[in-house]
């Protein structure tokens, strides 16, 4: 044993000192026998820099593997469903409950986002009353002793023409700065929504706009801090411009004249799909401020339509206990565990992308409004719920999907009550229901049962239904729900890993 171990390092050692001829390397490397001095001190230069440059590499190698590693072992949670389905009010919810220190610190980006929401629910005011003067003028000259249009029902009036162009500065505004945002080849006039393409940069676009310049950090005599004003913020910043459309935009949204129009033409002031279209309008005495800070509900609420997929980091700021979720035992190792959430883009065109994140997924968080009575967007043909069953059966039949947990949210459950509070019948939509109660609880008794039927049906092999009643945009109630969900998750996980 003592023989062979010499012999391998009298070898070794025979290598080092004389390295065989024929070693094509040593051939490569071997200085030229007529090198200068100045020759030679850039060859070890040369060759220093080389073996800077692999150690380098090899180091980010190492890097990359232990992120690789790191990722493989965090839990990794898909969030699907249909667009409009709430997936990005969720993980904002997500967000809220489990790294609420990241949440806040995004909390001026998406003021921006809600500003461009009200601003866009201007626009759409504005193009209604546009449309009415014109239809107006049309119809009925207007005569130079009246500044009245006399409308079938109601009446707009210079007072309104006035308005709407006290407020064009706005909406070119809006204009400059969704087109920054926008993701590249997309067409703005197919879908009146902001949207971003992940990964894009499109935070580091919001947190130029809202930066507010040093000067502004100055103190006045009194030692105050200086008011904002329009030299200290960036141009494209709204804020300052909404701000003094304010009464403007409250006193058209106030105006009952406008209503009537609304009404006339069919605008819903509430989305059915729930995309509350017109709901910032409600704050506007909130929102256009100078000093405007979003709160919590705001920004849950804010919409902005995602395009491809993002993947989201979290670092679990606090554990939760066992207690909570009615475990029994306290799972400490929650805080500080690391999860990726990827949201998703769920309009049909998107839907392929999702594909690649199959892999490896513990959870599927899928959302499904029970939208019995609405389209789809992109295809008017397509009833809502039918669509989100197809995909549930999808998501349960895929084989790349069988080792991950489903858990259902029948999201948007406030719409359901309200739609069934309306008077809108499910049998009319969806025969099968025959002659069942028409309230929310057989409603959604009804539903829950066939995605589980689905579930059961579908899946590649046997695994436990979980399902929720949601609405996100009800902070409190749901970031109970994701307590829970996050712990069944976590148990999951760790079960797989052997560890309880
Ligand atoms: N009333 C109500 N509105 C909701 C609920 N969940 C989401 N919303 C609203 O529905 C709209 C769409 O929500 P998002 O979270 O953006 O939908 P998404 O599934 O991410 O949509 P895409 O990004 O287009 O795939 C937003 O305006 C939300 O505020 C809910 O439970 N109730
Ligand atoms: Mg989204």
């Amino acid at each position: 044993m003592a023989a062979t171990k010499y012999r391998t390092r009298s070898s070794l050692e025979k290598f080092s000192v004389k390295p065989p001829q024929d070693d094509a390397w040593s051939l490569l490397f071997r200085p030229p026998q007529d090198e200068s001095p100045e020759e030679r001190n850039v060859r070890l230069q040369q060759q220093q820099e080389a073996q800077r440059v692999s150690r380098e590499i090899d180091e980010s190698l190492q890097e990359s593997k232990k992120l690789y590693d790191k990722k493989k072992k965090a839990i990794k949670v898909l969030l699907l469903g249909q667009a409009e389905s709430g997936k990005s009010t969720m993980l904002r919810n997500f967000q809220l409950a489990f790294s609420p220190t990241y949440f806040h610190a995004e909390a001026t980006i998406w003021r921006t986002i809600i500003q461009l929401n009200l601003i866009g629910s201007v626009k759409k005011l504005l193009a209604v009353i546009e449309d009415e003067l014109e239809f107006a003028g049309s119809r009925s000259p207007r005569s130079p002793s009246t500044t009245s249009l006399s409308l079938p029902h109601n009446t707009l009036s210079d007072h309104h023409r006035r308005i709407r162009l006290r407020l064009l500065p706005l909406l070119s505004m809006e204009t400059n700065l969704t087109r920054q945002l926008l993701p590249e080849h997309y067409d703005p006039s197919r879908s009146p929504e902001i949207c971003v393409r992940a990964g894009s940069g499109w935070k580091s676009v919001l947190e130029r706009v809202t930066e507010v310049n040093p000067l502004s950090t100055h103190t006045n005599r009194s030692g105050h801090p200086r008011p904002t004003t329009s030299e200290t913020r960036s141009k494209d910043d709204p804020t300052l411009v909404l701000a003094a459309s304010r009464d403007d935009i409250i006193s058209l949204w106030e105006d009952s004249a406008i209503r009537d129009v609304l009404k006339k033409r069919g605008v819903r002031l509430e989305d059915t799909a729930g995309l509350q279209v017109f709901s910032f309008l409600n704050d506007t005495a909130r929102i256009a401020t100078v000093d405007y800070i979003p709160t919590e509900a705001d920004i849950v609420r804010a919409r902005l339509r995602t395009f491809g997929v993002e993947e989201h980091r979290f670092l679990m700021e606090n554990g939760t206990h066992g207690a909570n979720s009615g475990l029994g035992y306290s799972l400490t190792s929650n805080a500080g565990s690391e999860w990726y959430v990827y949201d998703v883009g769920g309009s049909r065109n998107m839907r392929p992308q999702w594909v690649p994140y199959f892999d490896d997924v513990q959870a599927i968080i899928f959302l499904a409004p029970l939208a019995f009575n609405q389209v789809l967007d992109e295809d008017r043909q397509v009833n809502r719920l039918e669509d989100s069953i197809f995909l549930w059966k999808e998501v349960c039949s895929n084989p790349l999907l069988a080792r991950a947990n489903i858990i259902l949210f029948l999201n948007k459950m406030d719409i359901l009550a309200a739609t069934l509070a309306a008077g809108i019948r499910v049998a009319e939509y969806v025969p099968s229901y025959g002659d069942g109660s028409n309230d929310v609880a057989s409603v959604t008794k009804y539903f829950r049962e066939k995605f589980r039927a689905y579930h059961k049906r579908l899946s590649p092999k046997p695994r436990t239904f979980f399902c929720h009643e949601t609405s996100a945009i009800d902070t409190k109630a749901t970031q109970a729900v994701l307590v829970g969900v996050r712990e069944g998750i976590l148990r999951n996980h760790l079960e797989k890993l052997n560890v309880i």
